[in-house]
């Protein structure tokens, strides 16, 4: 798709009135994050022509859905996209591959058949097309409901909380699917969730919603380390840090990820050298020194430079963002070492990493 996506909305709620002005970029995965009732829902609804919002002008690429100004509304089905939502809503009556023709009938592109047989390798369903969706796994049926939506060749796929319904298993066994599917196909996705680890490791882009206000919006490394609203990622405050495994150590059974400013050791998961990767690095694992390190056993420090200091959740911490060359690390750390330390922002410091957690 060419153009980006926008959608630019008001409507009126029970307790709040909704009203987002977001551009997007036309590819990858843009989450819309937020707590329970913050909106993002109603924002996909609207956006599927499912409500129709005021002031409302709804552009995916050259294609506008919907512009109130100039009076153009497109009805739903004439809106090219894929809606998947928390519980798979596949036809009990039919199989998987009846289902998957249902979703290719939606589609008037001649293409059509080519692009199912794609979708069915992309999510490795090809064994599950004569079942029946009655005897699929909670995890399986999601596929098969994402696989449908893609079947139609939309344009823009909607996902409304399509792990929420799944427990801790199933959801680990998802997530590399829809990884493959940022990584390989064109679209772009409007992705809802309230998990801070799937924003984490799904996420290009993020829009964070509040009573239908957007509070923070931008790449996801950069919305993640902001720390002027720590009630974003809250207790799970944090860096994303994407880099590349760069060696693996027999000797250690640890890799080396690279990132622009220096490198990481953390535990080998068996992820081929060359591959790129995301960290994610909570604040309450980084501490900071105004020396370097020396004699500690953490592996993992870097120079960095403070850039900004900012109240946190307990008012006995403070979060510290730090640059280490372009990359940001936030650490949490208590208002008593802050002075003892006597820490500001543009000084010098070092940042020790306790711990990292590999994504994918
Ligand atoms: N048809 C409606 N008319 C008026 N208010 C509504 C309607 N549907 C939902 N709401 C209200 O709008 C607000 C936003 O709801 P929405 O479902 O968009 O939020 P959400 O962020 O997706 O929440 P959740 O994560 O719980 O699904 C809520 O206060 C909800 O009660």
């Amino acid at each position: 798709m060419t153009g980006e996506l926008q959608v630019r909305l008001s409507l009126p709620r029970a307790d709040f009135t909704l009203d987002v002005d977001l551009r997007l970029p036309a590819s990858g995965i843009s989450v819309l994050f937020g707590p329970s009732g913050s909106g993002k829902t109603s924002v996909l609804r609207c956006v599927a022509g499912l409500e129709k919002g005021r002031g409302a002008r709804i552009v995916v690429g050259e294609e506008v859905w919907q512009d109130d100004a100039a009076g153009v509304f497109l009805p739903t089905h004439r809106r090219a996209l894929g809606y998947v939502f928390q519980e798979a809503s596949l036809f009990a009556h039919l199989d998987v591959q009846g289902n998957l023709d249902y979703g290719r009938k939606r589609s008037r592109s001649p293409g059509a058949a080519r692009t199912l047989q794609d979708v069915v390798e992309l999510l490795g369903i090809g064994h599950l097309l004569g079942r029946r969706v009655a005897g699929l796994s909670g995890g399986e049926r999601q596929r098969v409901a994402i696989a449908r939506a893609l079947a139609a060749m939309p344009r823009l796929l909607l996902l409304d909380e399509p792990l929420a319904a799944l427990d801790a298993a199933r959801r680990q066994e998802i997530l590399p699917w829809l990884e493959k599917l940022r990584a390989e196909l064109k679209l772009p996705m409007l992705y809802v969730t309230h998990a801070v680890d799937e924003l984490a490791r799904l996420a290009d882009h993020v829009v964070v919603l509040e009573q239908g206000r957007v509070k923070a919006a931008g790449p996801v490394d950069e919305v993640l380390s902001a720390i002027d609203a720590p009630g974003v990622a809250g207790d799970e405050a944090g860096a994303l840090v994407h880099g590349v495994v760069a060696e693996r150590s027999d000797q250690w059974q640890l890799a080396r990820v690279d990132f622009d400013h220096g490198s990481f050791w953390l535990r080998d998961s068996g992820i081929a050298v060359g591959r790129q990767v995301r960290l994610r690095i909570l604040a309450r694992d980084v501490s900071l020194a105004t020396c370097e390190p020396l004699g500690t056993s953490i592996q993992n420090h870097f120079p960095c430079i403070v850039e900004s200091i900012a109240p946190d959740t307990h008012p006995s911490q403070v979060l510290v963002r730090v640059l280490c060359g372009h990359t940001a690390l936030v650490a949490r750390i208590t208002r008593r070492a802050l002075a003892g330390l006597d820490l500001k922002a543009g000084g010098p410091a070092w940042a020790q990493v306790k711990s990292v957690a590999l994504l994918s």
